[in-house]
């Protein structure tokens, strides 16, 4: 369905609600697939599609949903390995561009792998030269694969996420691997700190034979003697620090034996590199190994896990139309009018509900005439502008086949949609020309069309509006477009226009602040008056002496 003048904004700001109430930001492309549209058929299939999925849809998973995100896949180089080929597998070989490839054996790296038996045994595929480039991003986003699991009890999720527990041990080594200088500083620091306390305690008791034979040795220099004295303290800080060696090989998955046996302790720096090397080569290994292995299983299911992300984002796009248009109704899709019973202006809070129909009469609108030119008039400020707004809304939501805000609603497939707002400031030759081509350029042609005029003749003379918008009218008329127009020559033009119904919206009376009270709902086949006894009024209430007298009997007269 084509949006023409001012309706484009309309749909926009609609877009614009739904949006917001979206979440995900990889949600929103599903905006894009509910355009306006004029196939009848799409617009039923669409209607069927969410008035089934709303009811299916569980809210409560919206939690889930939120976290989930792409999980992309990356093609590395990865230069840890190299990979051994015969002369004739190179190019292929190459093409994956995952690693060095060669034809001979090569020092210096990780990992070897060989598809003629130089290393370990690889066919050229990267889910077993880089299986890692898999396995890795999956690891990264459990949260996200724990949270599909829970959307989808029975997906692939679950599964996944239970072969990955395997590698959760040389995972867990890595990351201690990574951060390697910083957890032997650590333990230095309590290691240290434990000696200290163990110095602290320490005392020597000797007998007086004993220290006799203490001081014999420390002048004759035997070490071994005045050592021996010590070697408790001594049996107890090597104890400390195997302990504490202990822990990091746990940590590693390798035995490890860093610490100098000196007080303080302080490993150098070469040191925890070149344990870093050694470490890093096994894991590396060994997370291959592992990848690989659990890969074999996962590799089946990934294309399921991409379909359930995909569903995951379409489940809370359902879920934000659906918080949306809480309280809407399905529109009937049906030839010969459009109508909609207790509607609300999305665009103004808490509005008064309006019942408003163009086209034929059908319940509730039974015995009110039926017309597919309808002039609506009325007073100032009266709702005649929100009125075409609500309508364009309804018009608009039904052709994106989503629910409408109304009790009840039914509108014919159209070709197009025009809007003309009031411009309120528009006045003077350049403007009406401006109007007058836009109006012209909606009569043109065939088609199924709704045309809403927000009071063409604020820009030109009363006279002259009358006869041009009853001509353009008559064109409308003869080729079955819809139109409804807001205008306060509702009584020149019925005249000009006997087909057309023309409604009215009134002010009531006034309330205690001495402001109009008006009924936002057209009353159907009366010309609007502007009400002028309740201005009247009005000013005699406010006014005081005199001028209130003065006010008073022009208003007996007039209510005569
Ligand atoms: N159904 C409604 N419920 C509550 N408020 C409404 C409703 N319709 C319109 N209003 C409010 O009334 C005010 C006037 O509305 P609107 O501009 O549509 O009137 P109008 O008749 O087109 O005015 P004008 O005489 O200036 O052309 C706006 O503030 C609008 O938000």
């Amino acid at each position: 369905m084509k949006l023409r003048g001012d309706a484009r904004d309309v749909y926009k700001r609609i877009r614009g609600m739904i949006e917001r109430e979206i979440k995900l930001e990889e949600a929103k492309k599903f905006l894009d697939r509910i355009e306006p549209t004029s196939d009848k058929l799409e617009i039923l299939r669409r209607q069927e599609y969410f008035k089934k999925s709303f009811s299916s849809v569980k809210e409560e998973l919206e939690d889930f949903l939120l976290k989930v995100k792409p999980i992309k896949f990356r093609r590395e180089f990865l230069d840890d390995r190299v990979l051994i080929v015969s002369e004739d597998e190179v190019e292929e070989a190459e093409k994956l561009n995952l690693c060095i490839v060669s034809t001979e054996p090569i020092e210096g790296y990780d990992i070897v792998l060989s598809t003629i038996g130089y290393g370990i045994e690889v066919e050229l595929k990267p889910y077993e030269i880089a299986p890692e480039l898999y396995v890795k991003p999956l690891w990264e986003n459990r949260g996200v694969l724990e949270a599909l699991a829970n959307v989808f009890p029975n997906g692939v999720s679950r599964k996944i996420l239970e072969r990955l527990n395997e590698l959760e041990d040389v995972f867990k080594r890595l990351k201690t691997l990574e951060n390697l200088e910083e957890r032997i500083r650590e333990l230095e620091i309590e290691l240290n700190r434990k000696i200290e306390e163990k110095l602290e305690d320490f005392k020597l008791t000797l007998s007086g034979r004993e220290l006799v034979e203490f001081i014999r040795a420390l002048r004759s220099g035997d070490i071994e003697v005045v050592l021996s004295k010590f070697s408790a303290l001594n049996d107890e800080i090597l104890d400390e620090i195997k302990k504490t060696e202990e822990e990091l090989s746990k940590e590693l998955g390798i035995d490890v034996e860093v610490f100098p046996r000196d007080y303080p302790i302080e490993v150098p720096p070469e040191v925890v590199e070149s344990l870093r090397k050694s470490v890093e080569r096994e894991l590396k290994l060994e997370l291959y190994l592992k990848s690989r292995e659990v890969l074999e299983d996962i590799l089946p299911y990934l294309p399921k896990l991409k379909e359930e992300i995909e569903k995951a984002y379409e489940l809370e796009f359902i879920i934000a139309l659906k918080r949306f248009s809480k309280g809407f109704t399905f529109p009937k899709i049906e030839e010969g009018g459009i109508g909609f019973v207790k509607g609300k202006n999305l665009f103004i809070e808490n509005p008064q509900p309006v019942s408003y129909f163009v086209g034929k009469a059908r319940e509730p609108f039974a015995g009110v005439k039926g017309s597919r030119v309808v002039i609506l008039t009325g007073a100032n400020s009266g709702g005649k502008t929100s009125l075409l707004e609500l309508m364009l809304q309804i018009v608009v939501l039904a052709h994106m086949g989503l629910p409408v805000p109304a009790e009840n609603a039914w509108v014919d497939v159209l070709n197009e949609v025009f809007f003309f707002k009031k411009k309120r400031s528009s006045y003077g030759a350049g403007a009406f020309e401006g109007s007058l081509k836009g109006i012209v350029r909606s009569l043109r042609g065939k088609g199924k069309k709704l045309i809403l005029i927000d009071e063409f003749e604020a820009i030109t003379e009363p006279g002259a509006a009358v006869k041009i918008l009853a001509e353009l009218l008559k064109v409308g008329i003869s080729k079955g477009f819809y139109i409804v127009i807001v205008s306060h020559l509702g009584e020149d033009l019925m005249k000009e226009l006997p087909e057309a119904r023309v409604d009215g919206i009134e002010a009531s009376g006034l309330d205690e602040n001495l402001n109009l009270i008006v009924d936002r709902q057209p009353k159907f086949g009366i010309i609007g008056r502007s009400t002028p006894e309740l201005i009247l009024e009005r000013l005699a209430r406010k006014g005081r002496g005199e001028e209130r007298d003065i006010l008073l009997k022009v208003l007996r007269k007039l209510k005569k």
